[in-house]
């Protein structure tokens, strides 16, 4: 598999089994599965595979009521918003970030938990090429079993690269170090012990989490354990333009959240990195003995009720 990514072949006829987009003149899209006899139903009136079928990618058909669709296989950025899903999938945008800042390069081996809907695993399989590998973990077996259905419907069959595993990525065991680990899950930081394990010296991990506390904790977890470089962490956002005429302008609607991503670098046992001068502001120091105040309050115990609590009332 991966040797082109055969779906893609422009001169390739449109044939049995294959996905299909079906775009509108409002710009409304369905995606279908081509299958003999079969027929998508629209409210103008049906619309026929065989009408497709045997026909090049990017032809218009139309249904029985005049509408006109046009027909194109998806690209993967289509098809990982418009396949089944069972958990939340990471947009486009941020996989984006994830193959370029992690340096997903051909041949490399890389870990990924969870694998959710699998909308990941398929970029990851592309990246890393039939030369490299894929492990990915997953806890929920329906979950996986989407992922497998997602990735298997996108390459056709089963990447030979590829394990899934349905468990808990904390205890991963795999029989070489990885260049790369992903993790897009609740509580990153709790598995960072089997980061550590799995990563080679120099590996990149990087972390995707949704809010900004899980971020804080991800980052703080990374730090303490002086094993890592420095965090960096940011988000992207992408904002579409409209463009009619003269009226060219931001599109009035973006995605405006998905979440974080935070990176870092396994360093070589034993180093040292150079520590990293993390000054509070007054603000925060202010901030941080409130806080320790609070705590120590809430921990102590409660003042008995006696008569010397009654005179002060
Ligand atoms: C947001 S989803 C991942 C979506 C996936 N990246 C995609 O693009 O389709 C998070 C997944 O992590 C899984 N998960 C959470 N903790 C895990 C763990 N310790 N080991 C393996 N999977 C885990 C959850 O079951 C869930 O399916």
């Amino acid at each position: 598999m991966n040797e082109g990514d055969t779906r893609q072949v422009a001169s390739d006829l449109l044939a049995p089994g294959d996905r299909v987009q079906l775009t509108d003149a409002k710009n409304r899209k369905a995606t279908i599965t081509l299958a003999e006899g079969g027929a998508f139903h629209t409210h103008r009136g049906r619309l026929f595979h065989d009408d497709l079928i045997g026909k090049p990618d990017g032809v218009t058909v139309t249904t029985e009521g005049g509408t006109a669709y046009l027909a194109l296989r998806p690209l993967l950025p289509d098809y990982g918003l418009s396949m089944r899903r069972g958990a939340q999938v990471i947009y486009p945008k941020d996989i984006a970030q994830i193959l370029t800042f992690g340096d997903i390069y051909p041949g490399a081996r890389v870990v990924e938990a969870g694998a959710g809907s699998g909308a990941l695993t398929n970029w990851l399989l592309r990246a890393v090429g039939p030369t490299g590998r894929v492990f990915s973990w997953e806890l929920r077996e329906d979950f996986a079993k989407i992922a497998q259905e997602n990735v298997q419907g996108y390459y056709g069959e089963l990447p030979e690269q590829w394990t899934l595993t349905v468990g808990d990525v904390a205890e991963a065991e795999l029989d070489a170090p990885v260049d790369r680990v992903v993790l897009d899950m609740l509580s990153p930081w709790e598995v960072l012990d089997t980061v550590e394990r799995l990563l080679r010296p120099g590996g990149v991990f990087i972390g995707y989490v949704a809010t900004t506390t899980q971020m804080s904790e991800l980052v703080e977890a990374l730090r303490e354990r002086k094993t890592f470089t420095e965090p960096e962490a940011w988000e992207s956002l992408i904002r579409g333009w409209h463009l009619e005429g003269l009226a060219v302008r931001p599109d009035h609607r973006m995605i405006a959240h998905t979440a974080f991503l935070i990176t870092a670098r396994k360093l070589a046992p034993g180093t040292v990195a150079p520590a990293r001068k993390l000054k509070p502001s007054k603000g925060q120091q202010a901030l941080r003995e409130r806080n320790a105040r609070i705590a120590a309050e809430a921990a102590a115990p409660p003042a008995e009720d006696g008569p010397d609590a009654a005179e002060e009332l």
